[in-house]
């Protein structure tokens, strides 16, 4: 009988047959560090900070500032999405990562692309393959892009497609409110929020990509890793968890990791290296990863907000000290990302390559956060 094509695809893992861990899945050193419980009760040391958008404005702020500056995380309550319109987004996931491979393999993302089935980008630097599947779109222009996995359309397409816009609608409108908040956070009052954003359309111009994570469950949890560890690049994430917890966040002195409770209905809001490049440092990102489970499948969703391609991002002049010189260059999110390219495979790190040269930029690049230019 003839191979099925899909087989023969180099990316293919039949996760669901697997009854122990290859070695090409095996990682060296993933308990090097203790974990930690992260659902204790609120102001205990390890326990997740939690942001509640129900609380007034000025509570969130500290909340929000606290948190981004101490974490780099936070799990945020009270804003407002829907449950039920998030278990539908969970239910629409788990029907997509069902599909047959043969479904999933013919939208495998390509060398280069931004969108599409596979691993995400940051697994070509390594050697080991993760234990998962994953699929990035743009929510903006989901159609097409779906045309790959259903080429025939069809109810579960357009379900689908029907449900992720529905839920970007929701998350766009948030990601706006919290841009705010975050300037709150920062020590801006309502008008300078208002003035930065007249001037420098950070809001609106904000893109959002969708990178949706299947995690099957594994044989032996312990040798295998979900997502490799890793900072976000853009603005910040919002990540859904489904009831099934394996996202866990690093934290120094003494070096842990904390283990994300599982909320329901909450997303988990991660700062990103351009936020903390935007920010000048006072909230930085943070290092993440996620395992995976003996006994069940994990579903999780980051819905990623960034500049467009074309902005200089670069830190507000409201958050560099009086007197003190910008931290870090501006840089587009596409050069940041060689930038990281390139850290990755020197070992540096790839904010400390945009942090030194600051001084040495020209001060009308330093000082404009973003510079549209089209
Ligand atoms: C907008 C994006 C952020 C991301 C790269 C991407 O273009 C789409 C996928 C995102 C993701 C998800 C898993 C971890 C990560 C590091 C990766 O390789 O792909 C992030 C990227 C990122 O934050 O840089
Ligand atoms: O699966 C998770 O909880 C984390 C996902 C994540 O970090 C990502 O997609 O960037
Ligand atoms: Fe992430």
């Amino acid at each position: 009988m003839p191979t099925p094509s899909h087989l023969k695809n180099p990316l293919y893992f039949d996760f669901r047959a697997a009854r122990r861990v290859p070695e090409s899945h095996a990682w060296p050193g993933l308990h090097e560090h203790p974990v930690v419980d992260g659902g204790g009760a609120p102001g205990t040391p390890d326990a997740v900070p939690v942001v509640d958008l129900r609380e007034s404005g000025a509570a969130a702020a500290a909340g929000v500032a606290r948190a981004a500056e101490l974490w780099g995380a936070f799990l945020l309550t009270g804003h407002g999405v829907p449950a039920e319109l998030l278990a539908r987004v969970e239910d629409r996931i788990a029907r997509m990562f069902a599909l047959p491979a043969a479904d999933k393999m013919r939208a495998v993302r390509g060398p280069g692309d931004a969108c599409g089935y596979g691993s995400p980008p940051i697994s070509s630097f390594f050697s080991k393959c993760m234990w998962s599947e994953g699929y990035t779109f743009s929510p903006a222009s989901l159609r097409a892009d779906l045309r790959k996995l259903w080429p025939k359309a069809g109810d579960d397409y357009a379900s689908f497609c029907d449900v992720m816009e529905e839920f970007h609608k929701e998350m766009r409108v948030l990601a706006g409110k919290l841009l705010e908040l975050f300037l709150r956070a920062l020590g801006l009052t309502d008008e300078e929020v208002a003035a930065v954003e007249e001037e420098r359309r950070i809001g609106e111009t904000m893109t959002a990509t969708m990178h949706l994570n299947w995690y099957p469950r594994c044989p032996d949890p312990r040798r295998a890793l979900g997502l490799i560890a890793h900072t976000d690049s853009g603005f910040f994430t919002f990540v859904l968890q489904s009831l099934v917890p394996g996202l866990q966040l690093f934290r120094h002195a003494p070096d842990r990791w904390v283990a994300v409770p599982a909320v329901p209905g909450a997303f988990v809001v991660n700062v990103g290296d351009l936020f903390q490049i935007l920010t000048n440092g006072r909230f930085h990102s943070v290092y993440h990863r996620a395992v995976v489970n003996r006994d069940l499948d994990r579903i999780s969703l980051g819905y990623f907000l960034g500049p467009p391609p074309h902005a200089k991002v670069a830190p507000l002049r409201e958050a560099v000290p009086p007197g003190r010189t910008p931290a870090y260059r501006a840089v587009t999110w596409p050069e940041y990302m060689g930038v990281r390219k390139k850290a990755f495979t020197t070992g540096a790190s790839a904010l400390k390559m945009v942090a030194a040269a600051a001084a040495e930029s020209d001060d009308a690049d330093v000082h404009q956060p973003l510079v549209l230019s089209s």
